[in-house]
């Protein structure tokens, strides 16, 4: 378990807010492709695969591979884990190839991951302080002790009125 500040704030995401940010988060990458386009996409498991999906429509990229990191437990993180890696004959050293998460927070899982594919272009929708310089292109930034919730993990439920009768 590493030391990390505990998650005084929470920010909750929607399907709404994740597609709109993910389209954006595509449309930067666009910008920054290479001449010929994104080889591939590959998506950090599970969180990555939305965003990914959505990055890989809007940019027309059909090759997508899985790379699966494992390091939390709910909000407890231990030394991540790689318990399943992409083809590496379509990705090779991660040449004109788009790596996907969610967010990066202490950056570990993107450390883990860059060592498989060293030139590959890495790309999270949200990102934390800690990890930004594991990110070469992110969307919206939150503060380190904010823990990010995803449309996955929630649900839709009843709340009281302000003023009960
Ligand atoms: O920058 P870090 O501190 O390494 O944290 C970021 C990672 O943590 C979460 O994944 P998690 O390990 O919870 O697995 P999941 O995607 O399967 O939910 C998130 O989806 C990122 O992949
Ligand atoms: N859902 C979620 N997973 C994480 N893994 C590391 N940080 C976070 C976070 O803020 N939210
Ligand atoms: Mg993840």
């Amino acid at each position: 378990m590493t030391d990390r500040l505990p998650h005084e704030k929470g920010f909750h995401v929607s399907w709404d807010q994740l597609h709109r940010d993910a389209r954006a988060l595509a449309w930067r990458l666009q910008g920054v492709a290479p001449e010929d386009g994104w080889r591939a996409v590959v998506a950090i498991t599970r969180g990555g695969m939305a965003p990914a999906m959505i990055v890989a429509r809007e940019l027309d990229i059909r090759v997508v591979d899985t790379i699966s990191v494992k390091s939390y437990n709910h909000q407890t993180q231990s030394a991540p884990r790689v318990i399943k890696s992409p083809d590496m004959e379509i990705v090779g050293d991660g040449e004109g190839v788009l790596i996907v998460d969610d967010l990066v927070d202490t950056g570990k899982t993107l450390e883990v991951v860059r060592e498989h594919m060293p030139k590959a272009h890495v790309a999270t929708v949200y990102g934390k302080p800690m990890g930004r310089n594991m990110v070469d292109t992110y969307v919206t930034e939150v503060s380190q002790d904010t823990w990010i919730f995803f449309p996955w993990d929630m649900a839709l439920q009843y709340v009281e009125p302000y003023r009960g009768a």
